[in-house]
């Protein structure tokens, strides 16, 4: 479904509701899965948690998580402890290309049984699961939290609880730091000093009702399409100002970009501040928020600005090679884009051509973070339904907003 973006010259005014984070309800479905006498309010209704879901509970052999990284990676370690289960998780196209081997191994080292079905260190994997023996490990830091993460996670499940080591440098801390808040909130104690996480074993926990925040990545196209609008202002929720979340780096990033955020009870207010921007600092480091790249490259594009972004190594191993996705279809718009493995600079431009269509890759950002750009030329975006990967609604949020989408 390809659909057309009509250019609109400002926005109404409006207040919308964001669905959970699926990164925080995706933590908390494992460790209910875990610990059942957790109860989750505000769940994310996006596919990714969707399937986290069908898959916990299904009595299949082969399970199927389609594009979810995350649910890839924590299934990976949950189904590894599953005494005498067997399972087969595989995933999309894009999926097999997606490295596991640093998590797989972790697990091996544990005591956990996993083989490749077809490539070694890409899923397809075949779980047989067991209860690990070990209670230390080390891994690799530099390639993606979600391997530390799916550790900590089963972690107090072990009957020695976890210790692990993180070597090299560590990319997305915030990821990390949130799977550390969430094992607290229920009731786990851990630490996480030195490159050290030490979480400690636990049968079973108190009964505890969490309520998942809104999702921050989901917010950013808010901050883009106020940015880009006439004096706009949106309201959106439920957020709070002390977030588990990295991608609240926003608040602090949009104030060079012209949007002021504003903390309500349970909302935030985002309202065009200026016309004249500074544009974000040079070489601005994203590898404690890589998920909102493709929204602030978009954005400075839309404004005119260049920016040179960094710390965005993990970006080619997500849904898509997102830098790569981003110069093409920047270009296509009539922009200059230069990547390197780690960063991005895009240069000022003076036109965007009107008409072009986006391809998305399969990758939900590129459609929702390129959505915004309808503020300042009519434009298509393809595979539009991909929004559904983190937000189902993306779409008729938009329409609330007065944008002119058609089929
Ligand atoms: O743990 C998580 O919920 C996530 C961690 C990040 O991945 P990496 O750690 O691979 O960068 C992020 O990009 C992803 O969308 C969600
Ligand atoms: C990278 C993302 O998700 P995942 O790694 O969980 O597929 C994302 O949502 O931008």
């Amino acid at each position: 479904m390809s659909l057309k973006l009509s250019q609109i010259t400002n926005i109404t005014n409006n207040t919308l509701q964001v669905t959970g984070s699926k990164s925080e309800t995706n933590r908390l479905l494992i460790l209910q899965a875990l610990y059942p006498n957790i109860t989750i309010e505000n769940i994310s209704n996006s596919d990714d948690s969707n399937l986290m879901q069908k898959a916990l509970i299904s009595n299949d052999q082969i399970v199927d998580i389609h594009h979810a990284g995350t649910a890839m990676r924590f299934l990976t370690a949950y189904f590894a402890i599953q005494k005498g289960k067997e399972t087969v998780l595989t995933g999309s196209a894009r999926m097999q290309e997606r490295p596991i081997k640093i998590l797989v191994e972790a697990l091996q080292k544990i005591g956990c049984t996993i083989q490749y079905e077809n490539e070694e260190g890409y899923p397809p994997i075949r779980i047989l699961g067991k209860q690990p023996d070990t209670n230390t490990v080390s891994l690799e830091a530099n390639i993606s939290s979600q391997y530390i993460s799916a550790l900590m996670l089963i972690a107090s499940s072990l009957p020695n609880g976890l210790e692990i080591s993180l070597v090299g440098k560590v990319t997305s801390v915030p990821y990390i730091k949130m799977t550390l808040s969430l094992l607290q909130d229920v009731g786990i104690k851990g630490t996480f000093e030195n490159n050290k996480i030490t979480i400690k074993h636990y049968k079973s926990i108190e009964p505890v009702h969490i309520v998942v925040e809104s999702d921050w990545s989901s917010a950013s196209y808010f901050y883009s399409i106020v940015a880009l609008s006439n004096n706009g202002s949106v309201t959106i929720g439920s957020y709070k100002k002390e977030s588990y979340q990295g991608d609240a780096a926003l608040v602090e990033i949009y104030k060079n970009l012209g949007v002021e955020t504003a903390f309500g009870e349970h909302t935030i207010t985002l309202t065009k501040t200026s016309e004249s921007v500074t544009g974000i600092p040079e070489g601005l480091d994203l590898s404690n928020c890589p998920d909102i790249a493709q929204t602030i490259v978009v954005t400075c594009f839309g404004l005119g600005l260049g920016c040179y972004l960094t710390g965005l190594h993990t970006l080619k191993i997500k849904e898509t090679d997102r830098l790569e996705a981003l110069k093409i279809e920047i270009e296509k718009l009539g922009g200059i884009v230069e990547i390197t493995d780690n960063s991005l600079k895009l240069y000022p431009r003076t036109e965007i051509k009107e008409g072009i269509s986006i391809a998305t890759y399969h990758d939900h950002r590129m459609a929702m973070a390129f959505a915004p750009l309808a503020l300042r030329t009519t434009l298509y975006i393809e595979e539009a339904d991909v929004v559904s990967k983190s937000y189902p609604d993306f779409w008729s949020d938009l329409k609330k907003l007065g944008f002119l989408i058609t089929d």
